[in-house]
């Protein structure tokens, strides 16, 4: 597309849509990180993500289906009211737009619309080369040893012009001896530069590689650490496009661009030195010209900066948009959204394209600006040199050297200039990868607890209340109080949305109370060493997830105890898992991950897992629900049996919507609403006629 209809073309858009976009963003509300290491706080950390999900309009990639609607409404119609603009109209509008492109002009500006949209604090330029100084500082040999590397380079370059004219000027006025010395010189700084620069290169190349996989290794282990309730706000494409493209942007910085601008800086300093000793009068003019590119390339690293920080943010939403949609693609099949999918990420990929456009503009201007400079230079120094050589005051030789030399002072800063907006926009792209580096593990991880002797399975639910930090204003929990006895079978029952799993999440500590405390053997699960007590717990949640490994390591997952092929078949064979997994290909090697295998067979091996460990506490979360009803019988009786030791029973709490599974449970509890409403044995309940017998009947007449 030509470049004037694009601008047009982009203009209107951006009318459209940055205008759109701005209408919809709340008042932000963010902790300062500048100083402090933060802690992961749901009402003020994730902006990002925190407004995919729930500002309705902003183009966003989570709930992106009304969205899309919406913008794509929008969008429509201002087309249809381009269309009906009449040729002068469109003219006009075009000679309105004209002065917004020109330097300093609206259409370049991202801060009007944009810029308050920022997720992570500004990082300046030392702040983010200090910490990743901290990331490698480990092996500081190497960037000791590859910029040693790259001043011998430097200085032998610098030195290569000097011997070259002085060579050339020295065979010319036939002093052979001065030629040989100055020819030994060059050929000497020639090798010198040559091996230097391959192994500046090569170090460098080693120092990034030790950046990037730091700070990974942080970033990855920073997030490993965050509560639950981070990764309820976080999306995983945001979080995996910090990991990856974030980490590979800012990677550039040790390897690309310090390196390249320590080289030009040394290399220039050494032209400038030399010019000013050559003749100042021309030296300082090459300066004044070398000091406005400088000046040039400062505006353009800032404007560089900004835009890599949005180009960061729309590929996090794009990414979003595509993991989603590949994680949900049978869901997309079926209900033929693949058109619909494909706009929702075109609209991101419009959105970098809009920053692209402005980068690439900018890129042109500077790129122009530059040319114009460096060819003044030429003319000043052909101008000037010329009238001082038919002056007598300077030789040939001397302009020569200068015109080298200038030119080596004017590249040096193009590529000073480069490099530094190329730094700048790494810096950008830092500032959410350090913001989320700094996030503190949660306190899970960094308190010490109580380990007990042993764990009878005794569990209190005392006077229970909570609300997700996601969403404060809805109470999911009402003073429950619930107490189980070591070896009871306990089933909780109720509507969907009552709160059971909220009930087993609380319990698995996943989330903190609001309100009241759960009690283990009488201890505060709060004072329990979190890692001793889960190792002690057997869970199956409603839809069981496997990791793309094989069958054999899936049931080892995360299993404490000491256990070998012989105890992983005996879980599998409780599990009633055996006979199908020796059917597959390869058996307990087979590789899975969470499409190959039927709802069922995930179940009975997540139920395999968790028989393995052994626990004290099984938690059953709609754990048998894809099973047939002869494998769930089965397994039921398993489940609920006497542990590894013989001696004693585990205690379990299962929660399932077929009430007919869960008649043979010590108690039920009813839940309705997050508040516990009935409680007692299948009889009793029935008896009641309360919320269970209703919903008993109910099933009973489904099935009928
Ligand atoms: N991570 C979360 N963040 C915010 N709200 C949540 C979260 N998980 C669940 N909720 C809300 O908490 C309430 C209780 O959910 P919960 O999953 O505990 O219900 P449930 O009784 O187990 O339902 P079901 O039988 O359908 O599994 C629901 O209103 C749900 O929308």
């Amino acid at each position: 597309m030509a470049l004037r209809p694009l601008l047009l073309c982009n203009a209107q858009r951006h009318f459209v849509s940055w205008r759109h976009y701005k209408q919809q963003q709340p008042p932000l509300n963010f902790r300062s990180a500048a100083n402090n290491k933060l802690r992961f706080s749901p009402s003020s950390f994730s902006r990002s993500s925190k407004l995919r999900r729930f500002c309705p309009l902003k183009s966003s990639s989570v709930n992106g289906y009304s969205i899309r609607k919406d913008n794509n409404t929008e969008l429509y119609e201002e087309d249809q009211s381009e269309d009906n603009l009449e040729l002068h109209e469109r003219i006009l509008k075009f000679f309105e737009f004209l002065p917004s492109i020109l330097p300093g002009g609206n259409w370049w500006s991202f801060s009007e619309d944009v810029e308050v949209k920022y997720l992570a604090n500004p990082v300046t330029l030392w702040q983010a080369l200090g910490r990743m100084w901290q990331l490698v500082a480990q092996d500081r040999w190497v960037i000791f040893a590859a910029f040693s590397a790259l001043i011998v380079a430097a200085v032998s370059q610098i030195s290569i012009p000097h011997y070259l004219t002085a060579s050339i000027f020295s065979a010319q006025s036939t002093e052979i001896a001065v030629f040989h010395r100055n020819v030994r010189l060059l050929v000497l700084f020639c090798l010198v530069a040559g091996i230097s620069s391959g192994l500046r290169g090569c170090l460098f190349g080693i120092a990034n590689m030790i950046l990037v996989k730091r700070m990974r290794e942080t970033l990855y282990s920073a997030l490993l650490l965050q509560d639950i309730s981070f990764f309820d706000i976080e999306t995983v494409g945001d979080l995996t496009s910090r990991l990856g493209s974030d980490c590979q942007q800012v990677s550039r910085v040790i390897g690309n661009d310090l390196n390249l601008i320590a080289r030009n800086a040394v290399q220039g300093t050494g032209a400038l030195i030399y010019l000013l000793i050559l003749s100042w009068p021309l030296g300082l003019c090459t300066l004044v010209i070398c000091s406005t590119i400088a000046a040039l390339m400062m505006i353009y690293g800032m404007y560089q900066k900004k835009a890599a920080k949005l180009t960061q943010e729309f590929t996090a939403s794009a990414n979003q948009v595509a993991q989603e949609t590949f994680s949900l693609m049978r869901i997309v099949r079926i209900y033929g959204t693949e058109k619909l999918e494909l706009e929702r990420y075109k609209l991101w990929l419009e959105k970098l394209a809009d920053i692209s456009l402005r980068q690439s503009a900018a890129y042109g201007f500077w790129n122009m600006s530059f040319n114009t400079l460096y060819h003044s230079t030429q003319i000043i120094v052909v101008l000037v040199g010329g009238m001082s050589i038919l002056a007598g005051h300077i030789t040939a030789e001397k302009l020569t050297k200068f015109i080298l030399y200038s030119e080596t002072l004017i590249y040096a800063t193009w590529w000073v200039g480069d490099n530094l907006s190329s730094l700048m926009q790494s810096v950008g792209a830092s500032e959410k990868v350090f913001q989320l580096m700094d996030l503190l593990p949660s306190d899970q991880f960094t308190s010490k607890g109580l380990k007990l002797q042993r764990l009878m399975g005794n569990i209190e639910f005392v006077n229970l209340s909570f609300h997700y930090p996601a969403r404060a204003e809805v109470p999911v929990l009402q003073h429950v109080k619930i107490s189980v006895l070591p070896g009871e079978v306990v089933a909780v029952v109720g509507l969907s949305g009552s709160g059971k799993s909220t009930l087993v999440n609380l319990l698995l500590r996943l989330y903190e109370p609001t309100n009241g405390q759960i009690l283990i053997d009488g201890f505060s699960l709060k004072e329990l060493d979190i890692k001793w007590f889960r190792e002690r717990i057997g869970y199956v949640g409603q839809e069981p997830k496997l990791f793309r490994m094989d069958i054999s390591s899936n049931i080892r997952y995360g299993c404490p105890r000491d256990i070998d092929q012989k105890d992983v078949e005996w879980a599998a064979k409780q599990a009633y898992a055996h006979d199908f997994i020796l059917s597959l290909p390869n058996g307990y090697e087979t590789l899975v991950d969470d499409d190959l295998l039927s709802g069922g067979q995930k179940q009975r091996i997540a139920i395999a897992r968790a028989i393995l460990r052994d626990p004290s506490i099984l938690i059953l979360d709609e754990a048998t629900s894809a099973l047939d009803a002869e494998s769930e019988h089965n397994i039921k009786g398993v489940l609920s049996a006497v542990r590894s030791d013989l001696t004693t029973k585990r205690t379990v709490i299962v929660i399932a919507h077929r009430l007919s599974t869960i008649q043979a449970a010590d108690r039920i509890v009813v839940m309705n609403g997050g508040k516990v409403v009935e409680m007692g044995s299948h009889r009793e309940l029935l008896h009641q006629d309360g919320l269970y017998a209703q919903l008993t009947r109910r099933q009973a007449d489904a099935v009928a």
